[in-house]
């Protein structure tokens, strides 16, 4: 990944203090923090998941209890392998032997602990109270170290089921990947490292191999789209992953229902649409699989949330077949533990892209052994109504009122329709093999993953109004009964009195800092601020091959006529048209031979092999003034072949050369920012290079801002070991590396250094030189 790693060991010397999450600092203790006033309980939540009967009767009181606790704290080492490994190795050596066999105020206290499921020991949790935390010594300093290695990109707070798609994508550099939804971000985060792993590897092989000049520089040539249809969502997700520095990163902020389809050029230098290897379908959903973290479940929940979900989970699902490579896959997931969004979603869009001859469920019980699991459920499921009435068929609720049906939104594709069907016929969808994960399992949140594998192109999807006759055919060939009592709707128990709205949470994701509520009202989940994709592919672009789509814009037939569904509108404001989010700045590459990238070339005596045509300004003249971005090949691809339509692209780039103010001449302006720096570094002459080896230099730069480069036989005290190297550079931006040696420091570093006239300076923003400052200064004392 671009961007200098954060490599140092930051021990237990990081910044002071906790970032509290918005709700679960006291973990494991039942202490509530903000939410005590919230009682964990709801009778109707109860009552639906007590009558699915989903969970076996000897497994309630456990499962019941354990979504009443408060979620323990979990998080992941991040970046490349051998990197992340590195800093687990500090966790191991340094402050676990200290959190073992601790008794806090008489108690035994728990170790922070490995989540045995997660591939290398790279996910762990900790279950202790946040009073423990900040009062007992050792958990202090841990506490400590998981701020400061997060605050530099080290380790990343993630609810622990929330890491369980990304690993199940089998991601590849090569890959071309789409996240439908993807705010605020932790699975794109892991995605991203899946593209990028082995990278450090691959860059110093083309960097020492003259031979290689494949334009890659060594890096992958895979690429991420992740999508967000929430304006400020999708900027929550650019700053989630902006640590991460990847060039080969897009955001976009489209309405994954009916996602663009995005033209590339192809080998022949014609333009296809582009077609993605593997697709992560994080859908919106009830959320009712994180009442341990988010207490408003326990207020706000009832059966409308699954409800209203559900066509736009299918939509999403199917448009994301729609644009997968044959042999390519789908992850589907929710972190909700309700039938109609999970197994009914999967079962509805298998069915609308032509069956199991096009899309097929994967087995997957081979991967991640040690998670805990429970079989996707086959079918049976019925459908509770607002008011706590069940219907086991579509059939029933046509049978209904159907004004109130129609109220409550309950579509035939919400209902089994693999029921009646042995397990020998091939035609039965495998709900099986989808992947349930429940609370008492392993003290987690609830959660829903499925992975579905592209068996050959789709054409049409199949309308809402087929999936009815379909119902319709089955319910007469099973010879449904309506219920006696005229409305033909079966009623076991009902609940009275309870007021309904239907809600919208955020599946397994991390609460941004502002605290923002990850729960909110319906009539948020799609903002319908999509412009019409104005421009219409030409007639000489090839077929999409995604049926119902080759105009390259709404793929899927309209369903809101049929169902009633109120036009979109603002949350803020129902009444008040949305204008749409501010224009973003177009995308516009510099040619390899631009007079600027020409003098940067000479001035950092820049290898030749460095894929130059990869540097980008953001602004309609292509003219570099402030910035330049650095990207992939695939990303400036994208960007260029889908110049001028009305595709939303939000963010790409890293920021990987800014404009200095110099008055001198000859002096080169641009300054290497140090989000670019991993991606230059190791192309940059010698003549800009400057060698550190000791902790005292790099001590001496973070602490004095513009320490002296005084004149020759004077040498100082606080750069004296690079004093002459600095002295005889000419002014202007250099690279200063200082190599991992025995005893200084473990790991090799690098910074961007500017070389005034009497003077010299660690360009490093501001809150990473604080960051970086206790972790240099004390490795190894
Ligand atoms: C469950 S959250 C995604 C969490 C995210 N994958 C992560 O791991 O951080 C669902 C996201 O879908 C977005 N969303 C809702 N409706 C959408 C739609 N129709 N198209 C695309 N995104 C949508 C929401 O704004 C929200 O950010």
């Amino acid at each position: 990944m671009g961007g200098r790693r954060q490599k140092h060991r930051a021990g237990n010397n990081g910044a002071g203090g906790g970032r509290n999450r918005r709700n679960n600092g006291n973990q494991g203790t039942g202490e509530r923090g903000n939410y005590s006033s919230i009682p964990t309980e709801n009778a109707l939540y109860e009552f639906y998941y007590k009558q699915t009967g989903l969970i076996p009767s000897g497994e309630w009181d456990d499962f019941w209890t354990s979504l009443q606790r408060t979620l323990p704290t979990t998080f992941r080492f991040t970046g490349g392998k051998a990197h992340a490994l590195g800093v687990l190795k500090t966790l191991k050596e340094t402050l676990i032997p200290h959190l073992v066999g601790i008794e806090w105020e008489g108690v035994p206290v728990e170790a922070p602990r490995v989540l045995e499921w997660f591939p290398d020991s790279l996910a762990w949790q900790l279950s202790v109270g946040k009073s423990t935390i900040r009062r007992c010594p050792p958990f202090k300093r841990f506490q400590n170290f998981l701020v400061a290695e997060t605050t530099v990109g080290n380790i990343s707070r993630q609810e622990a089921v929330s890491m369980i798609p990304p690993l199940v994508m089998d991601i590849q550099p090569h890959h071309v990947v789409l996240d439908m939804c993807a705010a605020p971000g932790s699975k794109t985060a892991q995605i991203i490292e899946a593209i990028h792993a082995n990278e450090e590897t691959h860059v110093r092989a083309a960097i020492q191999d003259q031979s290689i000049d494949d334009g890659s520089g060594g890096r992958p040539a895979g690429l991420v789209i992740a999508n967000d249809a929430d304006y400020k969502r999708s900027h929550m997700l650019i700053h989630q992953t902006k640590r991460l520095n990847s060039p080969n990163l897009i955001v976009t902020n489209h309405d994954a229902t009916m996602y663009p389809s995005l033209l590339v050029k192809n080998e022949d230098g014609r333009k296809e649409y582009l077609k993605f290897d593997r697709i992560l379908a994080d859908v919106p959903c009830s959320g009712d699989g994180t009442a341990r973290k988010n207490y408003n479940v326990w207020r706000d929940w009832n059966p409308l949330g699954a409800i209203g979900l559900h066509l736009t989970q299918v939509r999403i699902l199917v448009r994301g077949l729609q644009m997968l490579k044959v042999s390519g896959r789908i992850v589907y997931s929710t972190c909700s533990m309700n039938p109609i969004e999970n197994e009914a979603v999967v079962a509805a869009a298998i069915d609308r892209c032509g069956g199991l001859g096009k899309v097929n469920i994967l087995d997957c019980s081979d991967r991640l052994p040690e998670l805990k699991r429970r079989p996707g459920v086959k079918g049976g499921w019925r459908v509770m109504d607002k008011d706590g009435s069940w219907f086991s068929s579509y059939e029933q609720v046509d049978k209904a009122d159907m004004r109130e049906a129609r109220l409550s939104r309950i579509v035939p594709s919400m209902f089994p329709s693999e029921d009646g069907k042995s397990d020998e016929d091939e035609s039965r969808v495998p709900l099986e093999r989808c992947m349930r994960v429940y609370p008492h399992l392993q003290d987690t949140g609830g959660f829903f993953i499925t992975v579905l594998e592209k068996r050959s192109e789709i054409g049409a999807v199949k309308s809402e109004e087929h999936g009815r006759k379909k119902m319709a055919a089955i319910a007469r060939s099973k010879s449904v009964t309506p219920g006696e009592g005229g409305k033909g709707v079966e009623v076991e128990e009902t609940l009275e009195g309870v007021e309904l709205v239907p809600t919208i949470a955020t599946s397994g994701e991390e609460t941004p800092a502002s605290g923002s509520p990850s729960k909110r009202k319906l009539t948020e989940v799609v903002p319908d601020t999509t412009p019409p994709l104005a421009k219409k592919p030409r007639s000489d672009l090839p077929d999409s091959g995604e049926g119902g789509n080759s105009d390259g814009g709404v793929p899927l037939e309209s369903e809101e006529a049929t169902l009633g569904t109120p036009p979109q509108a603002t949350a803020s404001n129902p009444s008040k048209k949305y204008k749409g989010p501010p224009a973003e700045e177009p995308f516009k590459y510099l040619p390899a031979d631009h007079p600027v990238l020409e003098s940067i070339t000479k001035f950092y005596d820049l290898d030749l092999r460095f894929p130059k045509t990869c540097f980008m300004v953001r602004n309609a003249e292509g003219i570099p003034s402030r910035a330049i971005y650095f990207t992939n090949h695939l990303a400036k691809q994208v960007l260029a072949s889908n110049e001028g339509s009305n595709i939303k692209f939000v963010h790409c780039g890293v920021k990987a050369l800014m404009k200095q103010d110099v008055q001198e001449e000859g002096v080169c302006p641009w300054r290497i920012q140090s989000e670019g720096l991993n991606i230059l570094e190791g192309w940059i002459g010698e003549t800009r290079v400057v060698h550190a080896r000791k902790r005292e230099t790099v001590r001496g730069l973070l602490k004095e801002m513009f320490p002296k480069v005084h004149a020759e036989g004077q040498e100082g005290d606080v750069i004296g070991e690079i004093e002459e190297r600095v002295r005889g550079l000419s002014m202007g931006c250099c690279v200063l590396k200082v190599e991992a040696t025995e005893g200084e420091f473990e790991d090799r570093m690098v910074f961007p250094l500017w070389k005034s006239r009497h003077s010299c300076n660690l360009m490093l923003p501001k809150d990473e030189r604080k960051h970086e400052s206790p972790c240099c200064c004390d490795i190894g004392s």
